[in-house]
């Protein structure tokens, strides 16, 4: 049966209804008129951004700005727009123009929408299209792991036929098929329709310490994107496997990703026909199944295994009208959907929250379907994000709910490398600044480098920002880390751990030296639009402002850029560590008035941790002491020790943290050094 005869459901207004006959042939032919219109414009999209480099600056045309956006936009790219009679509205420069002298200023863009059109060219566009226009996304100079040649196969290590055989495969598997039915609810059909299979995979997860030496049986999850390559059918939509996602059957830490280096594609995207409107996206595998199963609604799921939605999928969910958000129902889950949704167009976006308010209902899809709970009914009850205005308790009332019932997930990530830091500072919360300095050559980038990674191996984003060492000795500086040992002295595992390094979401700005600060926030930006950036490590102040601040005072420019930090980290809800260097002077231990630059430095600070050097009767010793803690106030130090194979710092054992009053003058008790 073709599947224009499959009966058009209407869940907008909450309720499944099936449309009378004569209306329903009027649909088809309109939707068969519009799905070459639909496919034309989706292999423009995906083209756009698959044939170009990471700097790709894709935006969906859906994207509606936040308040204060598009003037902050257009001061920052220096448009100087003109006032109008209406307040909303500013007269601009035409993006699409040719300039000349009688012809500036021809357009004119509401400020609330960001939509903008010209009375010369007659060209009309949306706020994401003018900001493309704008921004030069070359500009941006952002790199990843595969970029610098740490591997980086972008090809299948199996061929086609294998890999088409792996659905086979699970077919025959009677055993595991029934086990995927009474475990996770998912039946064969549905099994079928996303093309699960099974092969053998070795892992290649970066956040887990298994082996990953030896192949284990795993399900594979193909992921699908449009081909367009070929001469057929245009009202279908063809599709191929561009990668596989392949899971052990037995040890969910195990992962494998084929081809390793990230290629567009989407789970079950072929279900997806271009009639479709609606597109659930979920966390994971078997929740997409779950829902797809249930409601019939075509679902995908996140491509990786975090929280992150890649530039380059964007271009194949712009055809979608409604996008259903179904992530976890907790702290971390809601986040992320509430800010995918802002990147995908809060207009269209639906906010799936699973527990619909029960306090121990399942925490997504699979677990409600498991349970025997009612998916459709869940589904209509989904909410859009607000708009950025006031909002009541009660709109507020879930989300506390989830801080409270998920106390770790408020404090933020907790170090896995340093335990002690998370007794202190409890743990890495976005939207935070970190100071970070300590004498010159003390192992201020080395430290970071750690920390940064033991973070990113927890899934979150990185953004690297060395205007000191180049971005090579850095990435080789953390590849050690990773691999815990030196690498030079037996390089056999480099292929293996650079495969495994490079699936890590790191990112390094290419800027080097003296830098401008509005160059390095465009950068910001678009790393946390483009790669969901949580977090940003600028190492340092005093190299990216080199022989800047000619104008104007050094202090004051460090002021400025202090406050530009903040807005970043607040508005867009990253954690900004900086390195700043010391005052040159010689006292043997720092505190907050060592820093370079005025109070503001400190003041504008969530967190001050100083990388002390202290000489003691047995020797050097250092100490990682924490000088202000905004979250909870708990000041303390740690002992650390350095190890050069692993280029890690390790607390010394047992734990000597001393708590301290935060107002006492007392730097440390001698004792702490035994
Ligand atoms: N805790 C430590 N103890 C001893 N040596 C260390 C320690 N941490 C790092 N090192 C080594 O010291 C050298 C300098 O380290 P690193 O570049 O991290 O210091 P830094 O404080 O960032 O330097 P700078 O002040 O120049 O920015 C490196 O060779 C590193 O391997």
């Amino acid at each position: 049966m073709s599947r224009y005869f499959l009966p058009f459901y209407n869940i907008t207004r909450g309720s499944f209804k099936k449309t009378p006959n004569s209306l329903l042939s009027r649909n088809i032919m309109k939707s068969l008129a519009t799905e070459v219109q639909t496919k034309s414009n989706l292999s423009r999209d995906f083209n756009r951004v698959k044939d170009s480099t990471i700097n790709s600056n894709f935006i969906s045309k859906y994207y509606i700005p936040k308040q204060g956006e598009v003037l902050e936009f257009l001061h920052r790219y220096l448009q100087f727009p003109k006032s109008t009679s209406d307040n909303e509205l500013r007269r601009i420069k035409c993006p699409n123009c040719r300039q000349t002298k009688n012809k500036f200023y021809t357009a004119i863009i509401d400020l609330k929408s960001g939509i903008y059109n010209c009375k010369v060219c007659m060209k009309k566009g949306c706020w994401g299209e003018y900001m493309q226009l704008i921004s030069k996304s070359e500009s941006y100079n952002i790199i990843n792991t595969t970029s610098l040649n740490m591997g980086g196969r972008s090809t299948f290590s199996r061929s086609q036929h294998e890999i088409e055989g792996f659905q086979n495969e699970l077919l025959n598997d009677s055993d595991l098929i029934d086990k995927c039915t009474k475990k996770y609810g998912i039946s064969l059909e549905t099994l079928e329709a996303f093309k699960v299979g099974i092969a053998r995979y070795h892992n290649n997860n970066p956040s887990s310490n298994v082996s990953y030496k030896t192949d284990e049986m795993c399900f594979t999850f193909p992921r699908t994107a449009p081909s367009f390559d070929e001469l057929k059918r245009n009202d279908f939509l063809n599709t191929k496997i561009t990668r596989i996602k392949a899971c052990s059957i037995e040890n969910n830490e195990l992962v494998a990703f084929d081809p390793p280096s990230f290629v567009t594609g989407l789970f079950g995207y072929h279900l997806a026909s271009l009639d479709s409107e609606d597109i659930i996206l979920t966390g994971n595998e078997f929740d997409a199944m779950a829902a797809y199963q249930e409601t019939k609604i075509p679902a995908t799921c996140l491509p990786s295994n975090i929280y992150q939605l890649p530039l380059e999928i964007l271009p194949l969910l712009e055809r979608f009208s409604k996008i259903y958000l179904w992530l976890d129902d907790d702290v971390e889950g809601q986040v992320a959907a509430e800010k995918f949704a802002q990147k995908l167009g809060i207009d269209r976006c639906m906010i799936v929250s699973t527990r619909c308010g029960k306090l121990d209902g399942p925490i997504n899809a699979n677990q409600a379907i498991a349970t025997g709970q009612d998916l459709k009914e869940i589904l209509n009850r989904s909410k859009p994000l607000q708009h950025d205005q006031i909002i009541d308790f009660e709109n507020l009332k879930d989300a506390v709910y989830r801080e409270i019932s998920n106390p770790n997930q408020a404090r933020g990530i907790e170090s896995k490398d340093l335990p002690g830091l998370n007794k202190i500072l409890k743990g890495h919360r976005p939207g935070e600044i970190t100071i970070f300095t300590g004498p010159t050559g003390t192992g201020k980038t080395t430290i970071l480098s750690q920390l940064s990674l033991d973070y990113c191996k927890q899934g979150v984003s990185t953004l690297w920002g060395s205007f000191e060492i180049p971005n090579v000795r850095l990435a080789k500086k953390m590849l050690q880390q990773f691999a815990g040992k030196d690498l030079s002295k037996d390089t056999t595992e480099f292929n293996n751990l650079a495969e495994r390094f490079q699936q890590l979401p790191m990112y390094f700005l290419k800027f080097y030296g003296s830098t401008d600060m509005s160059t390095v926030t465009d950068a910001m930006d678009h790393a946390i639009h483009a790669f969901d950036v949580q977090h940003v490590v600028i190492d340092n102040l005093q190299f990216m402002t080199a022989d800047q601040g000619r104008y104007i005072d050094r202090w004051e420019l460090h002021d400025r850029i202090l406050s530009s930090l903040r807005r970043v980290a607040t508005e867009r809800n990253v954690h900004i560590t900086l390195v700043v260097h010391p005052r040159k002077d010689d006292k043997n231990m720092l505190d907050v008035n060592s820093i370079f630059g005025t109070a503001k430095v400190t003041q504008e600070a969530d967190n001050v941790i100083i990388l002390q050097k202290v000489e003691t009767d047995t020797g050097e010793i250092r100490l990682l002491d924490i000088k202000k803690n905004r979250f909870d106030g708990t000041l303390a130090a740690i002992q650390i020790e350095f190890d050069s194979e692993s280029l890690k710092i390790k607390q010394t054992l047992p734990p000597k943290i001393r708590q301290r009053s935060t107002h006492s003058t007392t730097i440390h008790d001698p004792k702490l050094l035994d």
